[in-house]
């Protein structure tokens, strides 16, 4: 299908993972506006990208076949009144977290919104984006979201727009619990006499390893664990101090943190 024009409103992380993307993808630059109000933010677009971003939303994003709001979830307000005027009845595509999309279709006028919740492997085309659409989105509409951010990784639909709070939580933040836990495990390897690069090496290798033989494996990762897991050996005692400090439950205290955060977020903005 052949892409509309797409305006991004925000250019900062999120959106430089959806459009390198999309120009990988052989998207034409010159279908592609960015509105950033801040000046080296745009001047990197330019450099990585070479786009020439807008510092504020003006007329020609009235073109615009698809909007995708990036900014952080707190500059929703002050970012989409400037747009209102000019966006028409456009889709609306949003990577925010928490914003849901009744706030959205007020803001924008339009009731074509999806929600993506994409996370940062999507730099490099590995991340996984949980999707959620409202009603008056069409099959057409759910194609043409799923074809801007194939580039970036995979995606999955979910019923419930509630359902993206907990996708934020587990997926959209993931990566930062994963590298709390490499950062720990070179701290470790340090403390043990390695290098801080040894540890690096050693741990994103391990970490990375891991991942791809879950994904491949139709074991679960309960068996894979167990796999490792010599009785009375090396890992056995590692695990066990582990459990000794609740560490699993914590983690789960976390995600559970990440999505009372991102339903706050919403109820901030209502909706
Ligand atoms: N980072 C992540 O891992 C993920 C983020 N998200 C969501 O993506 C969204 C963007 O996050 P991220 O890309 O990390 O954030 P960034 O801060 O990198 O990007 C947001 C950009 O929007 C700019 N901006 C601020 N105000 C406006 C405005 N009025 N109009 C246009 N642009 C504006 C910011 O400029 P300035 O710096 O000057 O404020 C900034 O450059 C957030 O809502 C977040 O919840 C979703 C999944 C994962
Ligand atoms: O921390 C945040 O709020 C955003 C949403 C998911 C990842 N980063």
């Amino acid at each position: 299908m052949a892409l509309p024009r797409i305006a991004f409103i925000g250019g900062g992380n999120m959106a430089s993972a959806i459009i390198g993307g999309l120009l990988r993808a052989g998207h034409p630059r010159a279908s592609l506006a960015v509105v950033e109000p801040f000046e080296p933010q745009r001047q990197k677009l330019c450099a990585d990208f070479g786009i020439d971003a807008l510092a504020a939303a003006d007329a020609s994003l009235a073109d615009a076949g698809l909007l995708v709001w990036a900014v952080k979830p707190q500059m929703f307000a002050a970012a989409a009144g400037p747009c209102a005027g000019v966006i028409g009845g456009a889709l609306q595509l949003s990577v925010m977290a928490g914003i849901r999309s009744d706030a959205i279709a007020r803001a924008t006028g339009s009731e074509r919104v999806v929600r993506a919740m994409p996370n940062t492997p999507a730099l490099i085309g590995e991340g996984i984006a949980g999707l959620f659409a409202r009603t008056a989105v069409s099959a057409e509409d759910k194609a043409l979201v799923e074809q801007v951010l194939a580039p970036t990784g995979t995606s999955l639909w979910v019923g419930q727009e509630a359902d993206l709070d907990a996708v934020t939580a587990l997926s959209g933040s993931g990566p930062a619990y994963f590298f709390y836990i490499v950062e720990a495990m070179m701290a470790a390897a340090v403390e043990m006499g390695l290098t801080a690069e040894q540890g690096r090496q050693l741990a994103l290798a391990t970490c990375g390893g891991a991942a791809a033989l879950g994904l491949q494996s139709s074991e679960s990762p309960t068996v894979l664990r167990e796999r490792v897991t010599s009785k009375g050996g090396t890992t056995y005692a590692a695990i066990t101090s582990l459990q000794a400090d609740g560490v699993g439950e914590a983690v789960q205290r976390a995600v559970k943190a990440a999505q009372v955060r991102a339903r706050e977020l919403g109820d901030e903005f209502g909706g």
